[in-house]
Order: C-alpha cells, then structure tokens, then sequence
C-alpha cells in the first residue's frame, strides 16, 4: 500500500516532471554546445537567451496541446492566451516545437511585422515546395522572387488585369446563384468551391466547365491533401499522390500552352499586356524590363501555384460570407440596399471592378468577411541564422510561425473581435493588426483579386437571393482551415 502511496505521489509526479521538461534541457544542452564550438554567432552563453516558452514533450513538442485548443474544445486562440498567463507577453515570441520541428510562435504586431519584413533572416517556408514547383512564386527567394512577382502581380493584380477578370468571372456566379435557388438546399462550402474553380477554369486557361475540369479539379483535391500531409514520399502516402497529381495537372497545362505557343507563332507576334485573354496568355507574355520572358516550366509551376493558393482561399471566403450574412441580418439589408441602388444605374450591364471601387458599405463586408474568416491561422518562415530580437535569439534553421489568426481575434486589436461587423472599417485598423494577406514583399499577390470576386459575389448575391442556415449552431471546426461542421448548409432562394 506504501509502495502505491509512493508511486502516486512522488514517483509518477518525477516522471511526470521529467518528460514536461527533457525537451527543453535537451535544447538548452544543444544550444550549450554550439555555443561552446563558437556558433550562435559566437556569443558567450550569458547572452543567449531564447523566447519564453516551453519546447513540449520529446518528439510530440507542443502539438497535443495545440490540437487540444483547436480541435478538441474549439478554442483555438486560447493555445496564445493560456502561454500569455503563463510566460506573459513582453517579448511577442515564445519558443515551442510545433509540427515537427523547434521554433517560435510570433503573435504581436510587432513581432510578426519584425519577421514578415525581414526577408535576410527569414525565408519562406510552405510544407512543400516540389508540390507548388520550385519555381512558382512561393518557393523561389531573393531577385527570382523579385522578378516572378512582378509577372504574377501584373497578370492578376493591377487594375487592367482586375478589370478583364471582372468581366469574366460573372457569368459563372450569375449561373451558380440561379443554380442554387433551384436547388433548394445547398452547402455553401461545396457549391462555392464549384463555382471557384469554374472561374478559375476560365481565367487561367480558358477551359469550359466539363469533364475535363471535373478531373483538373480532383487532381487539384489531391495536391491540397499532399501539402498538409508530412512530406514523405511513400507509396500509399497523401505526399506521393499529390505529386502523382501534381505531374498530372503539370501535363495538362503544359497541353494547352503547347496549343496558345503554335497559335501564337501561327500569328507571328508575341502578344501585348493589354491584349491577353486568360492567365496563361498573360504570363507567357508578359516581358521583364530586359524585354525576357518566363520559360514554360515558370509558366506551369506558377499557374500551379497560383490555383493552389486562389482555389480554397476564396472558396472559404465565399462560404463565410453567406455565413455571416445570415447570422446579421442588419448588415445583409445594407448590403441590398446599396447594391439594388447601384443595379438600378447598371440596366443589366455586368458590373466593372470600377463599378466595385464605389460599393463603399460591400468594400466593408468583404474586409470583415476575410478578417473574421481567418483563412491562413499562421504564416510560415524559417530562419536563415541566429535572430535577435527583444533581446531574444531566434536560432539557426528553426520555424517561425506568424500567428496571424490571434491579431484578428485579440480585443485589443478589435473592439468585440467575434461580431461581424462592417462599420468597423470605417476607420483604418490598428497599425499591425490587420494581415490576414501577410505582409512585407510576401504580402499575398492575389489579395485585391481575392476582394474583387468577393465583392462581385456578395453583389450578385444580395441583389437577387435570400436564404437561411438550416443548422445554425454547427460545430465550428477549426483545421485545416475554421469552417462550420456542415460545410454552412442553407436554404437558398430568389428574392
Ligand atoms: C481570401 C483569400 C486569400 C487569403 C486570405 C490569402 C492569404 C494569403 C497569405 C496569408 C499569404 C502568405 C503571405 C506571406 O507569406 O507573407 C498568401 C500568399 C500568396 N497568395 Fe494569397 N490569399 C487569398 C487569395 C489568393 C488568391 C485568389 C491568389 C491568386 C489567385 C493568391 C495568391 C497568393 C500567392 C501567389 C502567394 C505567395 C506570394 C509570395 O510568396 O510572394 N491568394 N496569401
């Protein structure tokens, strides 16, 4: 009976203890020793100091206590607030080891844009790069990404290119809104991913709804799954098949490039910005200021990339659009009423993105529909050597994770984070707290594309429709992305 006495009370607490704390004492042994082979920049071990924190249990890291705040109790900000009681605040940085591998979570404004600006000291860092292409815009780094970035803003970010996509994006959404209300019943996270991906069908290759793109579209399911699946390439694995994918779609499009390089040299001249029809036109156009152009493999892997990254993104913004409207019923009638005033000038013309430019209260509703939305949690970096910061070392190698969600959520950033509401924005927000598009030369390149079809949604939507939740108390899920239980079932009909 003493031995069991024994064992509950001092010797499972020791062990206990022990675990809570190996991983930490194994860091600080290793941090011990590059510092006394001269690394860490050479600092005498007084100086390094990592962020608060703690690293987890061996191998684990912090990872249950992560699922436990977001998908066991669906409190997802409370992984931040329980280590602000615990290590307090100061630094904007606390040491863990996360998906993976030892690192930092930046949470504070100022420790988020620290990183996001310093590109020398922090590179990207997506779960695979082979997947999106190693030369898409996400994974080349330093004047490639310079350079890429300026053929993929143009083509999809500037006001001309804006403008053409305006135009071709709307008769899908007409087409799926009518859709919907003959349906009865839909879920607005299946039905939204439809129609997104026709759009992007049509805007980056031209290509008409149909088999074809029902098959592009699952091979585009299968790349997703593989970038958030752990990079092992085994047979069997979510990471093989998304590659098997990926090479797939890569043939696909290399396909119809194939097709516009013959039509293009048929033609005997290279086409102009301003005249290209679809993405792919765009990009293979497009010169640089020394008159070069992108090769065929920059083409593919960014056309890939860009799918990847506009595909989910949008389709999430979308659903949670319909979502909020729903729950606000304020905010809907002052969606209609600007919206119907601006349809009565239109006589039944498409709208323009200069049309979009002037829907003042709609511009407010899509900038809260994508804070609240909180589409990317955090935003990844590596760091290319020993950081300072605060006083605090970043070393060597390590993850840093922008913890973007938590500036969208945290009351001191916004007055009563959890309620939607638009007129927030009538006033700029707090200097650093708004990034739900990142920042620094990395900020998102399809951001005023991702506002636009949003914008031209919640349009075409509040002029027309009125619908309903069928489960408004859904479980909220909050990986990989927040999205209510039901995928946001409602009942949808013309108004
Ligand atoms: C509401 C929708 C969207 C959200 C919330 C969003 C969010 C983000 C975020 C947080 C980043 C990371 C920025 C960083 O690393 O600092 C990013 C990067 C990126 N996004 Fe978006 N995005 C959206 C829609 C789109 C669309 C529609 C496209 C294009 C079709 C797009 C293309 C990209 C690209 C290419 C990058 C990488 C930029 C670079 O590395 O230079 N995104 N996005």
């Amino acid at each position: 009976m003493s031995l069991l006495i024994t064992c509950v009370l001092v010797i499972m607490p020791l062990l206990g203890c022990l675990l809570w704390w190996c991983n930490d004492f194994w860091f600080f042994l290793r941090l011990k020793t590059v510092q006394n082979e001269g690394g860490a920049n050479s600092k005498s071990s007084s100086i390094i100091k990592l962020p608060p924190g703690h690293m987890g249990l061996p191998y684990f890291g912090e990872l249950l206590s992560f699922l436990w705040y977001f998908k066991i109790v669906g409190r997802p900000d409370d992984f931040i607030n329980s280590k602000r009681l615990k290590y307090g605040d100061a630094a904007g940085l606390y040491r863990t080891h996360l998906f993976g591998s030892p690192g930092v979570i930046a949470f504070s404004p100022a420790a988020i844009k620290f990183v996001m600006q310093s590109e020398s000291n922090f590179k990207n860092d997506w779960p695979s790069f082979e997947i999106v292409g190693m030369s898409s815009l996400v994974a080349v780094e330093g004047i490639a990404h310079t350079r890429i970035r300026s053929f993929v803003s143009r083509a999809i970010n500037l006001p001309q290119s804006l403008r053409r996509i305006a135009i071709m994006v709307q008769p899908r959404i007409i087409t799926a809104l009518k859709s919907w209300s003959n349906q009865g019943t839909i879920v607005a996270y299946k039905e939204a991913k439809k129609v997104t991906f026709e759009n992007i069908g049509t805007f980056f290759a031209s290509l008409e709804p149909g088999p074809v793109l029902d098959t592009l579209d699952i091979l585009f399911a299968g790349i997703l799954g593989g970038l958030r699946a752990s990079p092992i390439n085994f047979p069997g694995s979510a990471f093989r098949h998304a590659l098997q994918c990926r090479e797939k779609a890569t043939k696909f499009f290399k396909k119809e490039l194939d097709k516009k390089r013959k039509k293009m040299s048929d033609k005997d001249n290279i086409r102009a910005d301003d005249n290209t029809d679809d993405l792919m036109d765009g990009l293979m156009g497009l010169k640089d200021e020394e008159g070069k152009q992108l090769s065929d493999t920059e083409v593919l892997d960014n056309i890939v990339s860009l799918v990847v990254a506009g595909y989910e993104s949008t389709s999430l913004a979308i659903m949670w659009a319909l979502y909020n409207l729903a729950k606000y019923p304020n905010v809907l009638r002052k969606l209609r009423e600007e919206n119907m005033s601006l349809r009565k000038h239109k006589n039944g013309e498409l709208l323009t993105s200069d049309d979009v430019a002037k829907l003042i209260y709609t511009n407010k509703v899509v900038e809260e529909t994508i804070r609240m939305a909180n589409i990317a949690a955090f935003i990844f970096r590596t760091s290319t050597k020993d950081v300072e910061y605060k006083g605090y070392t970043i070393l060597k190698g390590w993850k840093v994770m922008m913890w973007i969600r938590y500036l969208h959520t945290n009351p001191e950033n916004f007055d009563d984070p959890m309620s939607f509401n638009p007129e927030r924005w009538s006033e700029p927000a707090k200097v650093g707290t708004y990034q739900v598009f990142g920042g620094g030369p990395r900020i998102c390149a399809g951001n005023m594309l991702a506002r636009l079809q949003v914008a031209i949604f919640l349009h075409h939507l509040a002029i027309g429709y009125k619908w309903e939740m069928v489960n408004p108390k859904a479980k909220m899920t909050y990986l990989p992305h927040p999205k209510p239980e039901d995928g946001v079932m409602i009942s949808f009909s013309k108004l």
